[in-house]
Parts: C-alpha cells; structure tokens; sequence
C-alpha cells in the first residue's frame, strides 16, 4: 500500500500517492467529465495513448485508441483476466466461468461454450424463429396496448427489451423461456442492472481496497455484490436441478444438457464441474442481457431522436418485406438500411463502454512502456468508436456505412472487441438488434413526448445504458 514507487517505464498519468494511489485525481475527472469513458479520453489527451495509473492495490493500465487496444487484445501476454477478491466473489471465492478466467482452462471452456451455443442456434433458422417469435410477442403486446388507451400508448423504451433479450439467450442455454410472470428473473434483471450502474469496469471500492470489505462492507459496494451474486447463483442452482431431474442424454434441450452430458462422459476434462456451469451460466446473462438490451435502448433512444432515420428504415421495410409478414434473418441483406442502423446502435452503446479487463500475464512491452506482470489493462471503445477518425461522430448516421451502395465498416468498429477473448454472442446479440428494430419498426412509429424529450445522457457502469425514456408508440 505504501509503496508509491512507479516501475520503472511504466506509462505516464497522474502521480501517485501513497494508499490512494491516483484515487483522487480519476475521482475528481470522473465528476468533472461525468463517466469513465470521458475520463480517459482526458487522460490519453494529457499523457498519450497509453496511460497507467495506480488505485489502491491496483496497478491499472488505460489503452485508447486503435493501434494500443489492437496491440493487447491480440498479444498473449495480455490476454489474461484479472484476478482478486473483486472478480472471486463472482463465483464464490473460487475463478469460475469463461468471462473473467484466462489459461487453458478458460480455452477449453471458451471452445466448448462457443461450439455449443453454435450448435443450438447461433447462425441457425432456429434463432431467427426464436428471436422472431419474441419480436412477435412485442408487436401484439403493444397493438393491445394502443387499442386498450384509444389509438396510442406511451411505452418506457429503456425498459421495453429485457425479457425478450433474455428469452432468446435462456432457450438456447436450458431449452426453456423464462415466463413473463417468472418473478425471480424479472427481478434478477432489475438488480443486475443496478448493480452494473453501481460498478465500473475498473472496479468497485473493495476490490482497490480489498481490506474495506470487512471495515465497511455495505459502503465499499462489498454487500450488494455478494447479495446480488448469492441471488443469482441460487437462481441458476435451481435451474439446473430442474433440468438435472428430467435429464434424457437422447433429447438434448439446449447448452445445459450438452454440459450435464459431458460431465458423464469419460473425456471430461478436470475444468469441467456442475459449478463450473452454474458459474457459465451467470456469465452468459451477466455478458449477454444488459448490453444487447442496451443497444436496443440506445436504437430507440436514436430513432426517437431522428425521425428521418426512423422514417427511412421504415420505408426499406415496406419495400423490401410489406406488412403481411413478419422480418426474419434472411431478409438481413436485403435490408441494408436497417443493418446500418444496427451498426450505428452499437457504436452508440460500445463508444460509452469498455472492453472487458484484460492483465498482463507476465511482464511485457505495450506500445513501448513496460506493463507489470498482473497490470490490468482497460480498453476504451470511446477512443475507437468516437474519437479516431469518425466524421460528426455524435450523429447518428446509419448512411455513413454506406459506400457505393455496399456496406463498408471500418477497422476501427470493434463494439465487439477482437482477439482471442473476442464475443462470444456476436451472432446472437447482432441477430436480437436487427430483428428486434425491424418487427417494431415494420408496425409502429416511435415519437418523443413532448413534455419529456429524451437526452443522450446515459448512466454510467459496466454497461452504460440510456436514462429513463418515454416514446409515444402508435401504429402506422
Ligand atoms: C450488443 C451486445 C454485446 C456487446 C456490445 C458485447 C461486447 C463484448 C466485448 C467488448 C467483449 C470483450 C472482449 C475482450 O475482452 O477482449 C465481450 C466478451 C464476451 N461476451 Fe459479449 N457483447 C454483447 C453480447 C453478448 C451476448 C449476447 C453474449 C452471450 C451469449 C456475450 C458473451 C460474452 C462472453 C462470454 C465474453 C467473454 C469472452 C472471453 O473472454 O473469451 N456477449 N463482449
């Protein structure tokens, strides 16, 4: 705690103090800019691309830009996962799960996870089915509504996607779909999504400072993480108890089968434990539910604001599909328009977020600066989706990937990071987005209230999300 001493070549950034480290000058950045994508974006202003600072126990690196967050997310020394009490108490003191373990463990899970999940559904007419029976679902819930209230109907956006989202990841995973009247997830929702505003991807106060957890637990954001983790574990305990007991190896009803088989099977590696899939299983929802939700926020929250934009995907869908059918994935490249609107979502969701922590497994170089065995390196998705080269980069413009009438994206788009800890639910968040925004979209017109216009200002967090917004929904 008392040594303030920075490793020699170290990244340049704000000076260090002794306990607190930087504590004091990213608190006092953060008020001023907001968030803690802004923040770093000052930071790389000031000291470079490459800044490294010192919370509490943390020695913290900050990558912005293209060529530093390529750089350590396609090295191997810099594709390790951070490690402590933080990133334990996830998984009941133990390092569990494939989103914030790293080594041949987390490589043997990771493979399994993605041929798995490819296998019941990713790519497949099944997810298109899935997700378009969701889309359905909404577009006959809100034409109830509106008959219900006379012609319109004022729905909260932000809050409109959740379960739906949630549907699509949970049949592939257990066969089933959480119920609309299953309370436990709807609130399990509900907290998750608090707690990701509580907690940034650079930690919370007792994981800089692990001791507070004793000394003030609630304070130190200790108890609620715990409390929130508890509730999930034993949630998704009792999910596969369910699936244990009606458990045929001949009828496999999704990801959790294919696991409780291989745990029978005389190839089972040593990683692969009934813990280790309750703790996958926390992973996919954490990972999988609050950012495609978000980026449907983000949609909404954009095409309120543009009408013109609204307005032309609506257009493209009537040209392309009517109104007698519903949008499905095979009407993906016929509808570039929408397409791009999806892009431009998750450039707005991604530009306020971060890749997930990496750490340095041993001591190396990035972009010449000696990062320390166990460094955790944070990649700012602001410094590439944002900043680097966008033209009126606060527009939402669907257009500019738009070039001789084919879709170009450029290098810098990596809402979904790159490298060897790239997404793993790329195809399915992708798949939720397009076709969430073209069932809506093919049936209504989503406007502002005029006595509650929407702002772009967003809540902070693991996954920043859009503030609380009305639409006025009616039908086209
Ligand atoms: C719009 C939605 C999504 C966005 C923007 C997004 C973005 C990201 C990003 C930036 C990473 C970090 C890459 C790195 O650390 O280098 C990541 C990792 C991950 N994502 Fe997603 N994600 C989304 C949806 C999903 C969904 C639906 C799932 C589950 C099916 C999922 C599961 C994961 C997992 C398990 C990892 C960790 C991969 C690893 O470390 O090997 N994500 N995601």
């Amino acid at each position: 705690y008392l040594d303030t001493r920075k490793p020699k070549n170290f990244p340049p950034g704000p000076r260090w103090y002794p306990i607190i480290g930087c504590a004091w000058q990213l608190s006092k950045l953060r008020k001023a800019t907001g968030c803690l994508a802004k923040t770093t974006g000052e930071l790389a202003a000031k000291y470079g691309p490459v800044v490294g600072v010192r919370v509490g126990t943390d020695r913290i690196v900050f990558a912005y830009g293209y060529d530093a967050i390529h750089e350590f997310t396609t090295r191997d020394e810099f594709n390790g996962r951070p490690d402590g009490i933080f990133y334990r108490t996830r998984t009941w003191g133990q390092r569990r799960g494939v989103l914030l373990t790293d080594g041949e463990f987390w490589v043997d899970q990771r493979k399994f996870v993605l041929r798995q999940l490819r296998e019941f559904g990713f790519g497949k007419k099944s997810m298109s089915d899935m997700i378009q029976g969701e889309g359905s679902a909404m577009v006959e819930n809100i034409k109830k509504k509106i008959e219900d209230t006379g012609g319109a109907c004022v729905l909260r956006m932000d809050d409109l996607f959740g379960i739906h989202v949630l549907n699509t990841l949970w049949t592939m995973v257990s066969g089933n779909k959480c119920t609309s009247d299953d309370k436990e997830i709807r609130s399990l929702q509900v907290i998750l999504t608090e707690l990701l505003a509580k907690v940034h991807m650079d930690g919370a106060l007792f994981s800089h400072y692990p001791i507070l957890r004793h000394l003030c637990p609630d304070y130190s954001g200790y108890t609620m993480f715990h409390g929130v983790h508890k509730r999930m574990w034993r949630f998704f305990a009792l999910e596969i108890q369910k699936l244990k007991a009606t458990y045929n190896p001949y009828d496999l009803r999704g990801f959790i089968d294919v696991y409780l088989k291989m745990l029978h099977s005389p190839e089972r590696k040593e990683s692969f434990t009934e813990g280790q899939l309750l703790a996958i299983c926390v992973d996919l929802f954490v990972a999988g539910s609050e950012t495609t939700t978000k980026t449907l926020g983000f949609a909404f929250l954009y095409l309120i604001l543009y009408p013109d934009v609204q307005r032309k995907a609506q257009e493209e869908i009537d040209r392309v599909i009517g109104r007698n059918r519903l949008p499905n994935l095979n009407d993906r490249p016929h509808l570039q328009y929408v397409e791009c609107v999806v892009l431009e979502s998750l450039r707005m969701f991604g530009c306020r977020a971060f890749i997930i922590p990496h750490r340095a497994s041993k001591d190396a170089y990035l972009s010449g600066y000696l990062i320390p065995k166990d460094t955790i390196i944070l990649g700012s998705l602001q410094s590439t989706l944002l900043d680097g080269g966008w033209a009126n980069p606060e527009i939402f413009d669907p257009e500019r990937y738009i070039k001789n009438g084919s879709i170009e994206v450029p290098d810098r788009f990596i809402p979904f990071g790159f490298g060897k800890h790239r997404c793993m639910g790329e195809t399915l968040a992708r798949a939720n987005v397009f076709l969430i925004i073209a069932c809506l979209l093919q049936t209504f017109n989503f406007t502002a209230l005029p006595s509650e216009p929407p702002t772009t200002d967003f809540i902070d967090g693991v996954t920043p999300g859009p503030k609380p917004f009305k639409a006025l929904v009616t039908l086209r």
